[in-house]
């Protein structure tokens, strides 16, 4: 099986809140909340897939980030890769292109609402 690379951006607000949204339907983790971003595809750079990822989920166009964290993660049938960015600079107003529950929550909102395991780390450092 092929590790899949994730790019992933924590995108904070003037009150320090983080910017999540919530799995839905179909997809792998349904019912967790997360930090938007995706799959980097192939011949891409895992800044040019942040970029893309959160321009299509939420609207909003990555400036600079910085890498905070990558981990491997692994699921029975599914083997990730995760590389977490905090988003230093961006432009635009976040909105849910995707249609999913979107919201800004503190860290201390963010400790307790329901992540992937993958995240236990990196919402540890915040
Ligand atoms: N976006 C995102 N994915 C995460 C986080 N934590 C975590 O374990 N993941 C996992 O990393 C993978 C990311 O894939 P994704 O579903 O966002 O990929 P994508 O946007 O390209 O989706 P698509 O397959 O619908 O095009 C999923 O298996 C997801 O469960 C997180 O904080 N944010
Ligand atoms: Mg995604």
């Amino acid at each position: 099986m092929k590790r899949q690379h994730i790019a992933i951006g924590l995108v904070a607000n003037s009150e320090g809140k983080y910017l999540i949204s919530l799995r839905q339907g179909e997809q792998h983790l349904a019912g967790k909340w997360e930090f938007p971003g995706g799959k980097v595809e192939a011949g891409e750079s895992e800044l040019e897939a942040l970029k893309r990822e959160l321009d299509e989920e939420v609207g909003l166009e990555v400036k600079t980030a910085e890498l905070i964290e990558t981990k491997a993660f692994d699921f029975p049938d599914l083997q990730l890769q995760l590389s977490f960015y905090r988003v230093t600079e961006y432009l635009g107003q976040a909105e849910a292109k995707e249609g999913q529950p979107l919201r800004w929550a503190s860290v201390d909102e963010l400790k307790a609402l329901p992540f992937p395991k993958a995240n236990d780390s990196v919402i540890a450092v915040l």
